[in-house]
């Protein structure tokens, strides 16, 4: 298959979970939240969205060839409430499927739900073709009604040659200064990206055409914005500011949920974005595998804390220097440098 193909093939995956998300996102219960071991909360909607793009994947693929690194897997459905929650995702999944007209497919049972959803196992590496899915990147964000991403990858060799990211709730209008309340922008773009065939975004409803798109060719810091997590638990937003105070960045950051900020700074609506998870973290290479591809094509650059590019060839974890940065060519050698500076002006108790 060529990465033209794989690129369409998962640009539909995509747009099929992301409408499951959607739909889920609009009647959002309670109940319908759990709490991983981890503490992060998991969705009917994650799990819905790990099986139909597990699902819509595996049916276009040479038998047997599928592999899938990805967040979920079915352990927790195994349980009594698991059980009411798998009836309930196998209902969404097969009302998205059926409300999709170009499908026609048979209904999936529960079993091929489960199936679907553990084929994401897969340990990843550096040979081979590993597809790299986060369902729902974002979760807080997805639950709290803002934003969240379906991000998808494709691993070939140890290297991302392919990246869509679906972002339901991003404006396909510039948020460089935040995301506007009841605007009536429209909303929900999806983000393309292949090896040397660029970056596109397009609406995820399909009515506006594929644009290419670029980061911001902004050189001088002083003129530079930045975006992070929304989630302060998730980066250490005064290390952050620490840095930005550096670089002599004045504009407040943006901040918001998921992939979507890699989408948003594909396009140059912020010119810098910094992550620095709390000591402890392990990165997972489906937080990153399509945000990067997505910055990379559109001219930018994806490094850590020592100025490497990410690495997704090592299996489930990326294996890097403490940090994630993203910004332009151009601006790397700064940011870098600042970053350094204030890492290594920490006491060492903040070190990791
Ligand atoms: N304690 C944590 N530190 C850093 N990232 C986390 C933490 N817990 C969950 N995440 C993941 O951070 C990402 C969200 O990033 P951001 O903070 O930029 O919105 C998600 O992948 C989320 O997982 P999930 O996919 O389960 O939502
Ligand atoms: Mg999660
Ligand atoms: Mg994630
Ligand atoms: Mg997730």
């Amino acid at each position: 298959m060529s990465c033209y193909q794989d690129l369409q093939l998962a640009a539909r995956a995509v747009r099929l979970a992301s409408r499951l998300c959607q739909s889920v996102q609009r009647g959002l219960l309670a109940k319908e939240t759990q709490s991983k071991s981890d503490d992060s909360p998991v969705t009917v909607a994650d799990y819905g969205s790990q099986a139909l793009v597990s699902w819509a994947l595996e049916r276009e693929l040479p038998a047997g060839s599928f592999s899938l690194v990805a967040e979920e897997d079915s352990e927790d459905l195994g349980t009594e409430t698991g059980a009411a929650m798998l009836t309930r995702i196998t209902q969404l999944v097969n009302d998205t499927i059926a409300a999709d007209s170009t499908l026609d497919a048979a209904p999936l049972t529960s079993k091929d739900v489960l199936l679907a959803i553990d084929q994401g196992r897969s340990k990843g590496g550096a040979t081979g073709r590993h597809w790299v899915l986060d369902p729902i990147d974002g979760t807080r964000g997805f639950v709290r009604g803002d934003q969240y991403a379906v991000a998808l990858g494709l691993l070939e060799n140890g290297e991302i040659v392919v990246g869509v990211l679906g972002c339901p709730n991003l404006p396909m209008t510039s948020i460089a200064h935040g995301v506007p309340k009841d605007s009536n922008e429209p909303v929900g773009c999806l983000f393309t990206a292949s090896k040397g065939a660029g970056t596109f975004v397009q609406s995820l409803d399909g009515k506006l055409q594929p644009q290419q798109v670029y980061v911001s060719n902004v050189d001088d810091p002083a003129w530079a914005t930045f975006c992070e997590s929304y989630e302060s638990a998730h980066s250490n937003q005064s290390l952050t500011a620490n840095i930005a105070r550096v670089l002599g960045v004045t504009a407040p950051p943006v901040r918001i949920d998921s992939q979507a900020k890699y989408g948003a700074m594909a396009r140059g609506d912020a010119v810098i974005y910094l992550r620095f998870p709390h000591p402890g973290y392990r990165e997972k290479i489906w937080d990153h595998a399509a945000g990067s591809i997505v910055i990379t094509e559109a001219g930018g650059a994806v490094f850590d804390a020592a100025g490497k590019s990410l690495d997704f060839s090592k299996g489930r974890f990326l294996d890097l220097e403490r940090g994630i940065i993203a910004t332009n060519k151009k601006l790397k050698p700064v940011v870098l440098a600042a970053v350094q500076t204030v890492l290594n002006g920490e006491q060492p108790s903040q070190k990791l």
